[in-house]
């Protein structure tokens, strides 16, 4: 277990706005936290990150669980200009570390080894805010790598993608799962894609005070869910199938 949730109940001011929600996310997992705008999906991930304190509940990590988090892109400042590669390193200059060279070493493969997973390597000269939108994710998805993550948090990494660039994100998380067994954990707002990698979910509404977590099957049949999106699983599920 990577992650525990008991009886979480988000909110902001010890104002709650969702029911309380109980899960727990295991090595290798893919879990996908979807809801209408406004429903309270950041919320639930700040919470999760311990970026926001819970009203009441308890998130658990486990001690040696090592967290990665990619934030929307609009959180980086386009104003700063910075290379590829700054903005993998967070602009660290390993030098500084001079007295312990194997840490320099190692943070160096590990940093490198983050580029070549995220395929950016062939970008680390170039200036971040000149790349396509999903160039700037597999940018910030190495950085979050270069800590070598066992679970990596990401908040809506394909907003601002057209489909192809949407898949090839989703199809670069689910090469890292299986090269590095990482736990993902993302917002997302488009079901069809969502229900094609991710093995759970949480569907969250403010509105209809629902928060459900589940698997991937259930919780896209869930009434709530079907409501909102329509049998979007199935259907897409159903067009792949004619397609082959
Ligand atoms: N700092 C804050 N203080 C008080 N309320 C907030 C704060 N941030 C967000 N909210 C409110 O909490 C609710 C949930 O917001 P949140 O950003 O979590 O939704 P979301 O599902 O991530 O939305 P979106 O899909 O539009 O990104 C909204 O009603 C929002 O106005």
């Amino acid at each position: 277990m990577l992650i525990e949730v008991e009886n979480l109940v988000v909110g902001y001011q010890k104002t709650p706005i969702l029911p309380a929600v109980s899960f727990a996310v295991e090595e290798g997992e893919v879990w996908g936290i979807i809801g209408p705008n406004g429903s309270g999906k950041s919320t639930l991930l700040k919470t999760l990150l311990g970026l926001l304190p819970p009203i009441s509940g308890k998130v658990k990590l486990n001690a040696n669980t090592r967290l990665g988090y990619v934030a929307q892109r609009h959180a980086l400042d386009p104003a700063i200009p910075s290379r590829v590669v700054d903005v993998v390193t967070g602009g660290v200059e390993l030098g500084w570390s001079f007295l312990n060279p194997t840490h320099i070493l190692k943070s160096r493969e590990r940093i490198q080894s983050a580029m070549v997973d995220a395929d950016v390597l062939k970008l680390k000269d170039r200036q971040f805010n000149e790349l396509s939108e999903g160039q700037k994710q597999r940018v910030l998805l190495a950085r979050a790598l270069a800590s070598d993550p066992q679970m990596i948090v990401l908040d809506e990494p394909t907003s601002a993608m057209d489909q192809t660039a949407e898949r090839q994100v989703f199809e670069l998380l689910g090469e890292l799962r299986k090269k590095r067994g990482l736990a993902v954990l993302l917002v997302s707002h488009h079901l069809p894609v969502l229900g094609e990698f991710a093995t759970h979910a949480i569907y969250v509404d403010s509105d209809e005070q629902v928060m459900i977590p589940g698997d991937i099957e259930t919780v896209c049949h869930c009434n709530e869910c079907v409501t909102r999106y329509g049998d979007a699983l199935h259907r897409h599920r159903h067009t792949e199938e004619c397609n082959h």
